[in-house]
């Protein structure tokens, strides 16, 4: 047990929650206290009781209190912003995906890797940067994130430059329905290309950064199927923030099954009435160490939109039982071994049929417990990109899941942009007694296994 004293000695009673409400009756006089044994995530403050009145004599008092900022209190403003840019970007991205289905692949533009990007990855990583550089002062505002402007910045894509500044500038005109004051003007091409190459952090181990995958799951994006934005706040290496906005992962769970693709699923139920459709996708959050993560529906923002509308909590399954358990990975084979993940299922008794998904959807899947095991292991020399995990790392993890790489260790976001050092792939379940089954699984198959 921490013991705190004050200046002059006097013991300072263990610390506890407070929130807004308890410190607008009950405080007089709030101090920044630091102490080097308390673990630095959190915030120790002092404060005066409210019935004390002399706040000059403090050192005096006996009756300080030492009080620790309640986690999902001491992130509020950041997370309210943040979740608000993401239900910003989820209705941005539902749109264009709705015209990239009809305009097919004219649309979508390749990156040096051969890896799909479309103007909802440029338009959203813009909007996203402008909404967080208003509220919190550019100045303030260290991003990550995957996109840049180079394609956009060639002479030959103009018209695809226009594109996204028109999406970025009907987005942010849209966006006073969530409470977030749009530009005087509409913004300028300048402007768009500054709020996309803004997001140039290169992260690490100190100081505050967002971090954003601003459509992730292209593939799945293009198909017409999952994806996901991913927006994250790391501080001092930790992420203390996740929030993941997945806008074709509607509350009811039946909707992750349909492994033959969604789209199919999309047009035929648009097209009739019988079946419902609420077809508004969900946005999940949780900031570190309020052991709670919720989801909300994805709002249209037509209607008066009070935060945190509608927000209702998650937890991860109750299933410790591999026979019992679904798991998730990757689509595509390029991208996590599907041919290893069989051999370790069939070798825990895992019957269910893996559900494949794009994106972080998978995280968002176990955090609301809708599946119990999550598994990437991409091929050797992949280096796993912290956008792709830090926002569905802390939404599972506060859902009362567990997330590590296959040795057991947490992954470290406080190396840059890559997950340094990650041991083989990355694990994710419902709880430790099914995470610890599946690591002893992995162990075993590891060395048979060609990877
Ligand atoms: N070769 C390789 N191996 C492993 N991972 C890779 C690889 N190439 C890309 N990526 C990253 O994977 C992100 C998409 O992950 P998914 O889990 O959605 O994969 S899949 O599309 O379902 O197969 C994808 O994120 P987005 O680019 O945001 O879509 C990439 O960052
Ligand atoms: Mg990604
Ligand atoms: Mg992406
Ligand atoms: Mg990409």
């Amino acid at each position: 047990m921490t013991v705190f004293r004050s200046n002059l000695g006097t013991k300072i009673p263990q610390p506890f929650f407070f929130n807004n409400n308890f410190l607008k009756t009950h405080v007089n006089l709030l101090v920044s206290f630091h102490n080097r044994n308390y673990p630095k995530s959190r915030n120790p403050i002092l404060c005066l009781p409210k019935s004390d009145k002399k706040t000059h004599q403090m050192e005096k008092n006996s009756n300080w209190v030492a009080i620790e900022s309640d986690p999902g209190e001491k992130y509020a403003e950041e997370l309210e912003i943040a979740v608000k840019a993401v239900h910003v970007a989820c209705l941005l991205c539902q749109k264009v995906q709705e015209k990239l289905i009809f305009n097919g692949d004219e649309d979508v533009q390749a990156k040096d890797d051969n890896s799909p990007v479309t103007i909802a990855d440029w338009s959203v990583q813009a909007t996203v940067s402008w909404i967080l550089s208003q509220a919190f002062g550019a100045q303030n505002v260290s991003i990550v994130a995957e996109e840049d402007i180079e394609a956009l910045s060639k002479s030959n894509a103009i018209s695809l430059l226009s594109s996204v500044v028109k999406t970025v500038n009907d987005s942010l005109s849209a966006a006073s329905t969530f409470g977030i004051e749009p530009p005087v003007t509409a913004l300028e091409t300048a402007e768009v290309l500054e709020a996309i190459s803004r997001c140039n952090s290169a992260g690490g181990p100190t100081g505050r950064f967002w971090v954003l995958d601003p459509v992730d799951g292209t593939l799945g994006f293009v198909r017409g199927d999952q994806y996901a934005i991913a927006l994250a706040l790391v501080e001092n290496g930790e992420v203390v923030l996740g929030v993941l906005g997945c806008p074709n992962y509607p509350m009811n769970k039946e909707w992750l099954n349909y492994q033959n693709g969604y789209r199919r699923i999309l047009s035929r139920l648009t097209k009739s009435s019988s079946e419902s459709w609420d077809g508004k996708g969900c946005v999940l959050y949780a900031t570190r160490g309020s052991k709670k993560a919720w989801m909300q529906p994805l709002v249209s923002g037509d209607k008066g939109w009070v935060w945190p509308n509608s927000a209702r909590p998650i937890k991860v399954s109750a299933i410790d039982n591999p026979v019992l358990a679904t798991f998730c990975e990757p689509v595509e084979k390029a991208n996590s071994s599907h041919s290893f993940t069989q051999g370790l299922a069939h070798s825990v008794g895992l019957r269910n049929q893996p559900l494949r998904v794009y994106s972080m959807v998978k995280y968002a899947a176990i955090a609301r417990g809708d599946a119990e095991i999550f598994m990437k292991f991409a091929r050797a020399g992949y280096k796993e990109k912290i956008w792709d995990h830090a926002a569905g790392v802390v939404i599972i993890q506060e859902a009362g899941g567990v997330v590590t790489d296959a040795g057991g260790r947490p992954l470290d976001f406080s190396k840059g942009i890559y997950l340094q050092g990650l041991d083989r792939g990355i694990i994710a379940c419902a709880g430790s007694s099914l995470h610890e089954k599946i690591m002893r699984a992995v162990d075993a198959s590891w060395n048979s296994s060609s990877l």
